[in-house]
């Protein structure tokens, strides 16, 4: 079976694959510094608790942190005997090369999801992904990657909000009752809510124009579940789009080895 990684900056998420679903994800903080060893006793011991009986014999990694990707070379070598594709290196192929500025080093996530939305949607998308940045990965009507737009996270925002005004608390998303609030929290609740709802809306539709064709959008993360109850921003809601990509990648690899 195919272990699945992707590495956020904020989050590592670990998928368990048997060629037709998923038969488990978990979740962990993203740390350089966590071992294959400190790896293999948490993933094993999830899998003893739920009863998994996997044998993994392959691995494909999507990580934003470099950092981590030799500590997860060593958990593919030492523990399941495989060498681990890795997104964004030469020797892991795309369906379709992104087309950017020489030089350009894409996020392997972005790259990802532009692969997995393809694979479902066909071409002419934009995907927006709610992670540690609020990410714009548009996809070509061939499936390339084209470009897109880098924004700064909403816990992100909410954080440096936060942090840079003493009298403003730690607060969590969540959808205000009213735009305007009437008291500190609802004030910055709408503020964010409301202004990522119009900073979605506003970039796609400015996507579309400079396209000029239609083009659908597929909302993924943690938080475009919740964005989309503020308004029609999404045709799609795929929360596994990430590791989709990831399975897609891993069987064009193995097909056209
Ligand atoms: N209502 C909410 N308020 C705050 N966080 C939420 C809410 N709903 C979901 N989340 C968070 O969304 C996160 C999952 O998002 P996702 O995996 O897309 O990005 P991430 O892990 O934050 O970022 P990255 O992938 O860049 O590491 C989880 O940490 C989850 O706690
Ligand atoms: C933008 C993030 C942080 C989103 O996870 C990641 O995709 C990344 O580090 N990208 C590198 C730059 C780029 O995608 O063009
Ligand atoms: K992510």
């Amino acid at each position: 079976m195919l272990l699945a990684i992707d590495c956020g900056n904020t989050n590592t998420v670990f998928s368990i694959w048997d060629g037709e679903c998923f038969v488990a994800t978990w979740r962990t903080s993203t740390e350089w510094q966590r071992t294959a060893d400190q790896y293999y006793v948490w993933l094993s011991t999830l899998m003893k608790m739920q009863g998994i009986e996997a044998r993994i014999d392959a691995m494909i990694v999507s990580s934003t942190v470099p950092r981590v990707v030799f500590n997860l070379r060593v958990l593919a070598d030492r523990y399941f005997n495989c060498r681990p594709l890795v997104v964004g290196k030469p020797d892991c192929r795309l369906p379709v090369a992104p087309r950017v500025d020489a030089g350009t080093q894409v996020g392997p996530d972005r790259l990802v999801n532009t692969v997995g939305a393809w694979d479902r949607h066909g071409g002419d998308l934009v995907v927006v992904d709610f992670g540690t940045a609020t990410t714009f990965d548009v996809v070509g009507h061939d499936g390339a990657y084209v470009g897109g737009v880098i924004s700064p996270g909403v816990n992100l925002s909410l954080e440096a909000l936060h942090q840079a005004a003493a009298a403003l608390p730690h607060v969590d998303v969540s959808k205000p009752e009213k735009v305007i609030g009437t008291n500190t929290v609802a004030c910055m609740q709408s503020g964010i809510f409301w202004g990522y709802v119009g900073l979605v809306r506003g970039i796609c539709d400015r996507i579309r124009t400079e396209r000029d064709r239609p083009m659908r959008i597929i909302g993924t993360g943690g938080l475009a579940p919740l964005f989309a109850q503020g308004d029609m921003l999404f045709d799609d809601i795929e929360e596994d789009l990430t590791m989709h990509g990831l399975t897609v990648i891993h069987r064009y690899n193995k097909e056209t080895a």
